[in-house]
């Protein structure tokens, strides 16, 4: 199985990782899987996850990553969620880079199944997972193209993967300020989310100034937050036996389970269920106003291409003259149903009438010949789609014909001028 093939945990999680080997990811996720159990509601379980891991030391035949044993031990890891083989499920020798043990097997590329089993066997078992990576996020895992480096699968790769949130462990001390930028900076650039920095051993009494002032220029440099400082300790390694000096870095443990139970905590699974639930139900709703819209604006172009605006007029011509002139007809309606008494229109309208017809090139006048009389109506003297032919019938309606085209095929039409001379007649 390749990488991009492994499952997506729906437990929720953190991903420890650090700026570096050595640094202290194992002590920081311990601490972080021990406090959290501590805090679990009854019932709640809390997994651990080292996906891959080297230097492990060969027992009965069996590779054990010690990694592996301080995490079940954090987590007080029950016989019911599996063993050792879940914790850490690939496993080598040489403490090497993962790509470099592979090839010292004349290997280029990983099985990534057992990490696939692990996950869903975490996803069954547990509530929440705490995860640790290899080294520092660039490690590589394998050689493969399509990863963050040219041929090679990273460490990061498998964060992406995974997608949980990160806490980046990096040293307190001089030095730390590019290596925790760089790893920020590549962890954010592959959208994983930082909960923050955990600075590990962390001497106050130091005389180096940068150990002092290290924290707050990460954090304002970085933009993360600094979860916690770690002192030196001589039973790190050991988080069940911790001594009072670790148990004094509270930040670590009240920032571990404000992470918990607020950032990413038990409620994240459900609450990211919900979350989905409530997107999609305002995804349904904004396009059902999108699509109400749409229509709306359709209707109502179309229905203001069909509809007569309250103030056309036109000019109707009898063939024996009687009654020609300016028509004035309000009326709002469908052109299909249009029935109307035009209303001779009054001198003042007349006037404005040929001043507004002199001025819009679609307001025409014409003449038929096969009926008896007939004008030609603008219902918008801006619009030139709004030309409809007008008939005025014998018992004194209008009737509308729907397009003008034929009826202009056959009679004269005159421009604006000619009727801004008919009328002045
Ligand atoms: N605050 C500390 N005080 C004393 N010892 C520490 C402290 N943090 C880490 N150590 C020790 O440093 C060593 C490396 O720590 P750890 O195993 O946590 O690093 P890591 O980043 O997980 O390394 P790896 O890359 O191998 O996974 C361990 O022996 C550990 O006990
Ligand atoms: C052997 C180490 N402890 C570690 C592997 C570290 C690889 C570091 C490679 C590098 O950055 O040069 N293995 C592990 O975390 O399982």
């Amino acid at each position: 199985m390749e990488l991009h093939q492994l499952s997506r945990p729906t437990t929720p999680g953190l991903f420890v990782t650090g700026t570096g080997t050595e640094i202290g990811k194992t002590v920081v996720s311990c601490l972080i899987a021990d406090q959290i159990r501590r805090f679990a509601r009854p019932g709640e379980r809390v997994g651990v996850l080292k996906p891959v891991a080297s230097g492990c030391r060969k027992e009965r035949g069996q590779l054990i990553a010690e990694d592996a044993e301080q995490l079940a031990h954090a987590a007080d890891l029950d016989a019911a969620i599996g063993g050792l083989d879940l914790v850490t499920p690939i496993r080598f020798k040489p403490a090497v880079a993962p790509a470099m043990a592979l090839e010292m097997e004349g290997k280029e590329a990983l099985d990534w199944t057992p990490v696939d089993l692990a996950i869903k066997r975490l996803d069954e078992t547990c509530d929440f997972v705490v995860a640790e990576g290899v080294g520092g996020v660039m490690v590589p895992m394998e050689k493969k193209p399509g990863g963050t480096m040219k041929g090679v699968v990273t460490c990061l790769d498998m964060m992406k993967a995974l997608g949980w949130p990160v806490v980046i462990v990096a040293d307190a001390r001089l030095g730390t300020l590019n290596h925790t930028a760089l790893t920020v900076q590549a962890v954010r650039g592959a959208g994983l989310k930082i909960v923050g920095v955990v600075l590990n051993r962390y001497d106050p009494r130091s005389d180096d100034e940068s150990v002092r002032r290290n924290g707050e220029w990460i954090r304002t440099m970085c933009r993360v937050k600094i979860l916690g400082l770690i002192p030196e300790s001589e039973k790190a390694w050991d988080v069940r036996a911790i001594d009072p000096v670790l148990r004094d870095a509270a930040d670590v443990f009240v920032y571990s389970k404000a992470v918990y139970l607020h950032n990413v905590g038990d409620d994240t699974r459900h609450r990211s269920k919900r979350i989905r639930l409530i997107l999609r139900i305002l995804l349904g709703f904004v396009a059902i106003v999108a699509g109400l819209a749409g229509w709306y604006v359709w209707e109502v172009s179309t229905y203001a291409s069909r509809t007569f605006r309250a103030h056309a007029a036109g000019f109707v011509e009898r063939l024996d003259r009687s009654e020609s002139g300016l028509y004035l007809l309000r009326f709002d309606g469908d052109w299909d149903e249009i029935r109307g008494t035009p209303v001779k229109a009054s001198d003042e309208f007349v006037r404005d009438f040929y001043r507004s017809v002199s001025k819009a090139r679609n307001a025409l006048c014409c003449e038929s010949t096969d009926v008896r009389s007939g004008f030609y109506l603008t219902l918008d003297p801006e619009s030139t789609t709004a030309r409809h032919s007008v008939v005025l019938l014998d018992d004194g309606r209008l009737h509308i014909a729907k397009e003008s085209a034929d009826f202009l095929g056959e009679v004269p039409v005159y421009s604006a001028g000619d009727a801004a001379r008919a009328g002045a007649e």
